[in-house]
Formats: structure tokens, sequence, C-alpha cells
């Protein structure tokens, strides 16, 4: 779950679009299904939770009663399941761009990390032909180091070797622009330096399967036509991207099809004008329904 909490209103419709041209239809021909995820369920199991447990939720073993317990918790309370994908089914083909939207709370974010394989379905599966990266070094960053070493940690932890890594940093503090801040520790990064860094690590591996969320929200415009420009190489090259994305603008600049979750399902999947324009809707009336 993302730190950021966003509101209809908050929603970034028209950022930068006149900047930002629409994707234009790809000129690689969509390949052969590189993500097949089948009637996909992904659920968080909270432990100590008050109130009434959802229908259908596990009760807590007595071991799970047992560590509550010991951990000072009231071994009375329940277990509550959240559901936070139900029933997603889709192909993604290589060469294909998807953006994901949805309100607060829709499961976006879970997707993801369930196609990335960092946590287990509940139900379903989900096939991948490729590596993933889940705009993946986040996990690895450390702010206490400089963003030199990160460049190193995060190369290698998306599988490049010491050599490539080294060939390619100035290339990635370039594409960064962070010029000497690389040498100082991630902690002295603004939020858009550490977002522009992590972009450039990400992609200077051309993955598989590129997922990224929510990580283009920083960077001024010029920033996001360079983002634009890697992402249009990387799916050139027969990669497929899924953006998870507040704004609307990103998604219609960067995607050439949406997927709409709402409560955890697909409401709309289709071409990026379409489900943008039902979703702007959507939003606009409040999130209620038509
Ligand atoms: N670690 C967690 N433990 C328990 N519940 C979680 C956890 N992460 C997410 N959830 C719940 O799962 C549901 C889907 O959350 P998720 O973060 O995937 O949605 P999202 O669409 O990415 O939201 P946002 O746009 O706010 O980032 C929400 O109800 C959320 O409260």
């Amino acid at each position: 779950m993302s730190d950021t909490e966003f509101s209809a209103e908050e929603i970034d419709f028209e950022v930068d679009a006149e900047d930002l041209p629409d994707a234009p239809a790809s000129q690689t021909p969509l390949g052969a299904p590189s993500v097949i995820v089948d009637d996909l369920h992904v659920s968080y199991r909270v432990f100590g939770s008050r109130g009434r447990p959802a229908r259908g939720a596990a009760q807590p073993s007595r071991v799970q009663r047992l560590i509550t317990k010991a951990r000072g918790m009231d071994p009375t309370a329940g277990v509550t399941e959240v559901k936070a994908v139900r029933g997603v089914s889709f192909v993604a083909r290589h060469g294909e761009s998807i953006g994901i939207v949805g309100t607060n709370g829709s499961g976006k974010s879970t997707l993801l990390r369930a196609l990335a394989g960092l946590i287990p379905p509940a139900a379903g599966t989900v096939y991948v032909s490729g590596t993933p990266s889940l705009l993946g070094v986040n996990a690895v960053l450390m702010k206490q180091l400089t963003g030199e070493r990160n460049i190193m940690i995060g190369g290698l932890a998306l599988g490049l070797s010491v050599k490539e890594v080294t060939e390619r940093f100035d290339e990635i503090v370039d594409f960064a622009g962070i010029g000497d801040f690389v040498y100082l520790p991630m902690k002295a990064y603004s939020a858009g330096m550490s977002a522009r860094l992590r972009f450039a690590i990400s992609t200077a591996a051309t993955p598989d399967i590129l997922m990224i969320d929510e990580a283009l929200a920083t960077g001024d415009a010029a920033f996001r036509q360079k983002s634009r420009e890697r992402i249009d190489e990387i799916r050139q090259q027969a990669g497929t991207i899924f953006l998870v994305s507040h704004s609307l603008a990103s998604v219609k600049a960067m995607c050439n099809r949406v997927i709409w979750l709402d409560k955890g399902q697909i409401r709309m999947d289709g071409d990026v004008e379409t489900v943008a324009r039902a979703y702007r809707r959507f939003t606009r009336s409040g999130g209620a329904d038509d």
C-alpha cells in the first residue's frame, strides 16, 4: 500500500498533458503473451484486529493465539482477511504498456506485487514469461549509502555484472540528472531525485517485464519525457510495461492499454481513450456508479 493517499479530487488528470502527447501507436507488433493472470485472488491477514472478522475469515489457530498473547496482545482479538484482489484475469503481451488505474485501496499495488511474485496468491495463478522487475530496486536501495553505492547494489540486484554497472554508471547518473549528488548519501536527496535515480537504475537493464508503481508522480516535464522515451524503447524491444498511476495524464502518455480496478476486481480493460473517459466520469461523480 502506498504511503500517499489521494482523493478523487486530487487525482491529477491534466498534469503536463500538453508536454506529453499521447503514446503513439506501438511500432512493435504485439508479441506472444508475457503475463497470464488466471482468476487471481490475493488476501492480507490482519492479526490482532478487533471487531467482527470478515465473513469467511480464518480463525486464529491455538499457536497464533499463544504468539499473540506472548506479544502482549489481546488473544481474543480476531484475524481479519482483507481481500485485496478478487478474481482478476487478463493476458498481457510483449510490446504492451498497460496502465493500472483505480481509486485508493482498489488493489493496484497488490496486483503489481503479486505479478512480480512478491506476494503469494490466495487462489488463482500468474504465469510469467520473462523476468519481472518491479521498479524493483526499491527494496534494496539504502538511504544511508551514496547514490554511487546504490547504483551498484541496485544494478547487481537486477542481474547486471559489476562490469556492466560500471559501464552504465555515467548514463544512469545523467538520466537521473543528480550530478555530484551521486556521491552523497541518498537520505540527502529530495523525493524527486530519489524517484529519478530509482527509475534510472531500474530501467538500466531493459527488463522483460517492467512494473512501475507511482514512480513517475514526481519529476518535471523534461524527466517525464525522458522516462516516456525510455519506456518506448523497452516496449520496442518487446518488453511489457505495467504502470500504476493516479495520473491519467501519465497513463495516457505512456500506455496503450488500461486496466481499471475497482474493489479488487477488473471494472474495465481496453484502449486508453475509452477506459480513461469512463474512469474520469466515475471519479468526477465521486465514485458513484452510473
Ligand atoms: N500489508 C497490508 N496489510 C493489510 N491490508 C493491506 C495491506 N496492503 C494493502 N492492504 C489492503 O488491501 C487493499 C488494496 O490495497 P492496495 O494498496 O493494493 O490498493 P491501491 O489501489 O494500490 O491503493 P493506493 O492507490 O491507495 O495505493 C486495501 O483495502 C488495503 O487496505
